[in-house]
């Protein structure tokens, strides 16, 4: 594959001065504005804000969904902008798994061919001690010959991750896995997350809405009209929701959904960020991440 490979390993993800501007002249549209982060291996990151506050841009960005109008994007050591199409369908085929709100199974397709597609269409052969394996994590073991028709929401979700999984991506990206899901299967999808972090080492980057997902990952990043704000370590379900209201997603009252009451992700002890103070004004201070 062409590309630039960078000697930065760290970091999986690196976004530099990233700008995405939609629109023409008179109706532009500032997505992102000068984004810079590096994501590490083996890491799980939530990104929060408002609502157009630009998460799926970034995320579009990130995956090579779409492409910045400038800056940098560089995956698992590839600079993004330097590939033409072809190369980039196949790094992300390759190198990306997704999961959505939608889990966007074929209905016709059992569990094991939904799972063993990715690598199927690139051409492998699946090991069948891997697929065992990857259903067996995800709480499948014994139903890869169902259909997705026959599961539950939260199975069809576990099928949508285990294909995901299957080709060993750098990164794993999710956009709203949970949104589909009610409170107590939501909790079981966002755990299985955590632990293929845990188990497989897996990278894994997640646009939420949901204070009580987002404390799942090791770090949230906050965005507010394009520009990274603020983040937090080790994030609690409270002091997500309290930094979302800070950055007015939920109005001034600021009723924070599912707030409370949630599992925040295991291990780690519970520390704030020291870049991420509010000020006086109750903006937040953003003193980078890189
Ligand atoms: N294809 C597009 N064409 C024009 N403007 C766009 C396009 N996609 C996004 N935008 C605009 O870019 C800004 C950021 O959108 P984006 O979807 O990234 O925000 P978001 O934080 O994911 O929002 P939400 O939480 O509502 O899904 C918004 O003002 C949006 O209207």
């Amino acid at each position: 594959m062409s590309g630039t490979t960078s000697p930065d390993n760290r970091h999986v993800v690196r976004l530099d001065a990233v700008r995405k501007v939609y629109g023409g002249s008179k109706n532009q549209v500032t997505a992102l504005d000068g984004v810079s982060i590096g994501l590490e291996r083996g890491t799980f990151t939530a990104v929060m804000g408002p609502s157009g506050s630009g998460k799926s841009t970034f995320l579009h960005c990130a995956a090579g969904l779409d492409r910045p109008t400038s800056g940098s994007v560089r995956l698992d050591g590839v600079e993004l902008s330097t590939l033409k199409e072809r190369a980039l369908t196949k790094l992300r085929r390759e190198r990306i798994g997704f999961v959505f709100q939608a889990f966007n199974l074929l209905p016709a397709l059992s569990v094991l061919d939904n799972v063993t597609l990715p690598l199927r269409l690139a051409g492998k052969k699946p090991a069948k001690d891997t697929v065992e394996e990857v259903l067996r994590r995800v709480g499948l073991g014994g139903k890869q010959h169902r259909r997705p028709g026959e599961l539950s929401g939260g199975q069809q979700q576990r099928v949508a991750i285990a294909r995901a999984l299957i080709t060993r991506p750098a990164v794993l990206f999710g956009d709203e896995p949970t949104g589909a899901l009610d409170t107590h299967t939501a909790r079981e999808v966002l755990t299985l997350l955590r632990e293929a972090v845990q188990w497989a080492g897996q990278t894994i980057v997640m646009v939420t809405h949901d204070p009580v997902a987002a404390a799942h990952a090791d770090r949230v990043l906050f965005l507010a009209d394009g520009r990274l704000v603020s983040s937090l370590e080790a994030p609690t379900p409270d002091q997500v929701a309290e930094r979302m209201t800070h950055l007015g997603a939920w109005g001034a009252e600021g009723s924070a959904p599912a707030a409370s009451g949630g599992a925040p992700s295991p291990g780690t002890a519970r520390r704030e960020s020291p870049a991420t103070t509010a000020s006086p004004a109750g903006t937040l201070a953003w003193e980078g991440l890189r």
